[in-house]
């Protein structure tokens, strides 16, 4: 017998997310054309594009609140179905965290309370969860104290939101515009957060964004024109690769 049992394990073990082949269309227009995407584990990746490229279709895809025409998504090698099945909701609540714009954090709470929101839905203790916040927002350096959120800056609110999307440990971070409504003081911290974070935790990281300061920081940028990903060249030269 010269099968090897590790030659049949079924992904690399860096490979978060893969999308292969994914198309979607509405109506007659294919807003996704057999789309391809490989995410590993420590990178970030920027998701660029004109407005109605796709970019939230691609993500809804992701998420799995869309379905495609064809196609696959794979994350942490987990086959990812549409639809509001139980099966759907732990993979995304086991691997996915998500930071969108302006933050959705609840006013009234405080900064810990927002945080821990996600683990108590899944079913971690409070005790634990508060636990946890207070040890990301230390190593995401921000000093909280116990007031309500409504009263800390754009800045410090997006990393709270930040903290709040890593509480369950994703291996998958999807930034949906993180910083666009954030002063350039403020979206240059926001950015220091993020990019930090594929080296400090091993999570891959998807960030969507119009702004091309924003997308120079990631790794690399895939530009989403014609329903389809091509990799784009930092301005210092290099390939960003795909
Ligand atoms: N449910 C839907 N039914 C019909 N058309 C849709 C639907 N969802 C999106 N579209 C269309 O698909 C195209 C892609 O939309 P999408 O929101 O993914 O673009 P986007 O790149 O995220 O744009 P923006 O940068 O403006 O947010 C657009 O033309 C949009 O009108």
């Amino acid at each position: 017998m010269d099968a090897n049992p590790s030659a049949t394990a079924s992904r690399p073990a860096n490979e978060v997310l893969v999308v292969q082949g994914l198309t979607v269309s509405f109506g007659e227009r294919t807003v996704l054309d057999a789309l391809d995407l490989t995410l590993q584990a420590g990178s970030t990746t920027a998701l660029i594009g004109p407005s109605g490229a796709g970019k939230s279709t691609l993500l809804s895809a992701i998420l799995g609140l869309l379905r495609a025409d064809a196609g696959s998504i794979t994350i942490c090698g987990e086959a990812m179905q549409a639809g509001n099945s139980a099966a759907t909701a732990r993979i995304r609540r086991e691997h996915i965290g998500m930071v969108f714009q302006d933050g959705y954090l609840i006013d009234e709470l405080t900064p810990v309370k927002n945080i821990i929101v996600p683990a108590l839905v899944a079913g971690v203790p409070a005790a634990d969860a508060e636990e946890r916040a207070r040890a990301i927002l230390a190593e995401l350096g921000l000093t909280v104290q116990e007031r309500a959120t409504s009263s800390f800056s754009g800045g410090e609110r997006q990393r709270i939101a930040i903290a709040r999307a890593l509480i369950n440990s994703p291996q998958l971070l999807i930034a949906d515009e993180p910083t666009g409504s954030l002063d350039p003081a403020n979206r240059d911290r926001v950015m220091d957060t993020l990019v930090a974070l594929p080296q400090q935790l091993g999570c891959a990281i998807l960030l969507v964004t119009h702004d091309p300061m924003v997308a120079q920081r990631a790794g690399r940028i895939m530009a989403l024109t014609d329903g389809k990903l091509a990799a784009t060249v930092h301005q210092s030269g290099q390939a960003a690769g795909r």
